[in-house]
């Protein structure tokens, strides 16, 4: 059978102009298929961008507030300032993912809703196309939870509260997640009163618990964290919205300008019409094997669509390991262990591979673990920034199986580790790479001493060494 294109991409997100122009340049006839009005997804409107653009922003600003105090008016103007700051950032990297750019790559675009008619057919706004391999790579949404009156009120998403202009006086975020506390740190920052409603007993739950408390203790500094608080019910005030909810059982109240609802993302598959294409989902995403090929063999499909790991960087490895399968008729597989991931707050924290409570319940006696306090480094001890923790978990062999950190610029120099896994080397190596003092990431190498300290002293090696010291030098 004759198909319009070898291979049609539904979504211009980073799971999907990975995808695109990869399999374009190895000369597959594409198709791109994208509903809204700009290419670059989640990550480059409502996301990534626009969040990293604001937490900078904010961070500038509240460095300044040491050393002058600022009016509600100041703050006012901050505000809107750092918004339009936004605006601009996500501007100037559109034009890096502009449509001209995809087109000339020999791409067709389609800005329209893509809904499956069949397995190889695609409904199009007002066309249909056929395509031999099909990739769905459609993203996800916030996930609003079913608290009562929810939708009677006017409550931000992350995709609204970029859009802002006047600075609120305050505000209710319900979630603790990421989303959640980089854009309450921020907002805070900004000069609104942020209270924070996240129903584990922990922000950040998916961290390290270690880590996630030395975050939670530094958050609280700069705004209100309320734990175990779920939210029960919405109001709508004069001013705002009225939370009710729920800590350590008993009810309370709160009220604010505005409400940011950060409670998890679902994925976009609920308009695609899979059931015209036999692909199966599990709660709401894509079902997909190693190879990230769908129910049907011919259908793949990346990023936040499939449920694996919400991550650009993620969306971007699948969408390699998709061209690969899809384009060279590969069979190659997708694999999470070694993906890290940056929480950008202040200070941000870094996250490779298992947590100690996993890491222990998997390896037991087996397992290492290195930690050196930021107190103990002198780089951050002359910066006096020296809140945080790197945390080491190896194998008794050195093989890192968690790499764990929270500390100013954490996500930068942390990455060493994540690169001497990635290369499959051990986390001792570390210690043979000499490090300009003091940067930062001299707090790695002197926790990867830890390691030949544990092995060395106290070790059989070691009075060995004491012995031959004594006897011949
Ligand atoms: C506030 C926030 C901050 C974040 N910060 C980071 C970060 O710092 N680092 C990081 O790694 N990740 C971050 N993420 C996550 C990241 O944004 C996502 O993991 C990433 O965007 C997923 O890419 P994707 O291609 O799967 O989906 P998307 O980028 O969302 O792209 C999907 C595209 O598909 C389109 N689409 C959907 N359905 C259809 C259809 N039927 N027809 C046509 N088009 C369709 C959508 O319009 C969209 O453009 C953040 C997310 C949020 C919400
Ligand atoms: N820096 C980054 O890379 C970055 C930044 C932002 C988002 N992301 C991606 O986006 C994903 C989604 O982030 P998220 O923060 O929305 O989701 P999340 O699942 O991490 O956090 C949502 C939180 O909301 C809480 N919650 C849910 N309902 C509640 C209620 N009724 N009352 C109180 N608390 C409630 C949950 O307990 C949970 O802790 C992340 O897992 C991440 O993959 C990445």
């Amino acid at each position: 059978m004759d198909y319009d294109y070898q291979i049609a991409v539904i979504g211009g997100g980073s799971g999907g102009l990975t995808v695109a122009a990869g399999a374009a340049s190895f000369g597959a006839e594409t198709a791109l298929i994208e509903r809204k009005p700009n290419l670059g997804g989640d990550c480059l409107h409502y996301g990534c961008m626009p969040s990293k653009a604001l937490i900078q922003a904010a961070k500038e600003v509240h460095t300044s507030s040491h050393y002058q105090s600022f009016s509600n008016e100041d703050y006012d103007h901050l505000f809107s300032g750092a918004m339009e700051r936004v605006a601009e950032a996500v501007e100037d990297v559109q034009n890096h993912d502009s449509k001209d750019r995809f087109i000339d790559m020999g791409i067709d675009l389609y800005e329209a809703e893509a809904v499956f008619q069949d397995p190889h057919t695609l409904r199009v706004g007002e066309k249909t196309i056929t395509a031999k391999r099909i990739v769905i790579a459609t993203g996800s949404s916030p996930f609003i939870p079913p608290i009562q009156g929810v939708d009677e009120v006017d409550y931000l998403t992350n995709e609204t509260i970029f859009s802002l202009r006047q600075r609120p006086a305050s505000m209710v975020v319900i979630g603790g997640g990421i989303i959640g506390i980089e854009l309450s740190q921020a907002m805070s920052r900004l000069g609104v009163d942020v209270t924070v409603l996240e129903g584990n007993d922990t922000i950040l739950a998916n961290e390290d618990e270690e880590i996630a408390g030395i975050a939670q203790q530094t958050a609280s500094r700069e705004m209100n964290i309320l734990t175990n608080a779920k939210a029960d019910r919405i109001e709508k005030t004069q001013t705002g919205v009225k939370v009710v909810y729920t800590k350590d059982g008993v009810e309370n109240t709160l009220e604010a300008e505005q409400l940011l609802v950060a409670t998890g993302r679902k994925a976009n598959t609920g308009s695609l019409g899979l059931e015209h294409a036999g692909v199966e989902t599990e709660k709401g995403a894509v079902t997909v094997n190693a190879s990230l090929r769908t129910s049907q063999n011919h259908i793949y499909a990346v990023g936040d669509c499939n449920g694996s790991m919400p991550f650009t960087h993620v969306a971007g490895m699948e969408g390699k390991i998709a061209v690969s399968n899809a384009v060279l008729g590969l069979s190659r597989k997708a694999s999470y262990e070694k993906i890290p991931w940056v929480v950008y707050t202040a200070p941000e924290i870094y996250h490779l591979g298992l947590r100690e409570k996993e890491a222990k319940e998997k390896y037991g006696d087996k397992l290492l673990t290195f930690k050196t306090k930021l107190e103990n480094n002198d780089r951050f001890m002359a910066e006096r920034n020296t809140t945080g923790l790197v945390k080491i978990l190896t194998t008794s062999r050195g093989r890192i199986v968690g790499a764990h950190a929270v500390g100013e610029g954490a996500g930068e120099w942390m990455q060493e580790v994540g690169t001497v896994q990635a290369l499959n080397k051990k986390f001792q190596s570390i210690s043979n790479i000499i490090h300009p003092y003091p940067a930062r990431n001299n707090v790695v190498s002197q926790t990867s001493d830890l390691y030949w300290r544990e092995k060395l002293f106290g070790s059989r090696v070691n009075d060995l060494i004491q012995w031959y010291v004594k006897k011949w030098r």
